[in-house]
């Protein structure tokens, strides 16, 4: 059976787009991810906060399989996406980061043209019956991400020629192309200028009209600036989860308290 149709069918679920439960990642011998278990909003954007080292990563990359690709990492527990465990034995894992697409803290464009940067994913996953339609795509992903003025003109240039905040904003467009449900965004504005920071985070508030966003940010103002929903880390546990608002004006726990007003971190 072709895996994402466990997908195609299903809808969210009570307004949560992704359920985790019990999730603990090691790497190796050491606990990084200790018994996680958090409802991610559908057409919210969910903002992942926490000292370094404390796991916003290892989470994220739970979330798209990112960690299959590490071989230390071990993850147990349930995640499901649509109520379908994404860690079934019959889904593919590349279908599934499709679906749930990841950009990352650094611009990581193919060493390919623009055009072919984006085009990629919907080439490989069949999206495009035509040139004609590769093209609308690959257009509409550019801009969306707030790059298609800068690039039209040279979309057969190589993707690396560009400025870091265009490669950023290429490896958006990349990661919308392919009409992701989820976004997992680490760190993404934090090799851009403020202009292009702006941009992006003008972008997380369009896509939650469709997606679900999490963004991993070390920025408070920002988490405060573009989410709904936020999730406080700590040495690995999820200390508190909440409404953004809640979280950063009355956090039930101390240790919340402490990191938003600057005393851990
Ligand atoms: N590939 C890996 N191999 C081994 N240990 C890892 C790996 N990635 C992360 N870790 C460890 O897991 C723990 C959590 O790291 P993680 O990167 O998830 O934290 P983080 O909160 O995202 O940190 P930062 O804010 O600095 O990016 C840390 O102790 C880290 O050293």
């Amino acid at each position: 059976m072709n895996d994402m149709r466990l997908f195609e069918r299903a809808a969210a679920v009570d307004g949560v787009k992704i359920r985790a439960q019990g999730v603990n990642v090691h790497y190796g011998a050491a606990h990084a991810l200790k018994d996680v278990s958090v409802d991610i909003g559908d057409r919210l954007v969910t903002a992942f906060i926490g000292p370094s080292g404390c796991g916003k990563s290892t989470f994220l990359r739970c979330l798209n399989r990112m960690n299959d690709t590490i071989p230390a990492a071990r993850v147990t527990g349930t995640i499901a996406l649509d109520g379908q465990d994404i860690y079934d034995r019959r889904v593919d894992p590349v279908q599934l980061r499709a679906k749930v697409g990841m950009v990352f803290q650094k611009p990581n464009p193919f060493p390919k043209s623009i055009y072919d940067n984006v085009a990629y994913g919907p080439k490989i996953h069949g999206l495009a019956k035509n040139r004609a339609e590769l093209d609308e795509i690959v257009e509409k992903a550019l801009r969306r991400a707030a790059l298609w003025t800068e690039a039209k003109d040279r979309l057969q240039s190589p993707g690396t020629g560009l400025s870091g905040g265009q490669q950023q904003r290429l490896c958006i467009a990349r990661a919308i192309a392919t009409e992701p449900e989820v976004l997992l965004m680490d760190e993404p504005c934090s090799a851009l200028d403020p202009i292009a920071t702006a941009q992006v985070e003008e972008l997380i508030d369009e896509l939650k009209q469709n997606y679900s966003v999490v963004i991993v940010t070390h920025s408070m103002q920002q988490a405060a600036r573009v989410s709904q929903r936020t999730a406080f880390f700590h040495l690995g546990n999820l200390v508190e989860y909440g409404e953004t608002g809640q979280i950063f004006t009355n956090p039930s726990d101390p240790r919340t308290e402490s990191y938003i007003s600057g005393r851990i971190g």
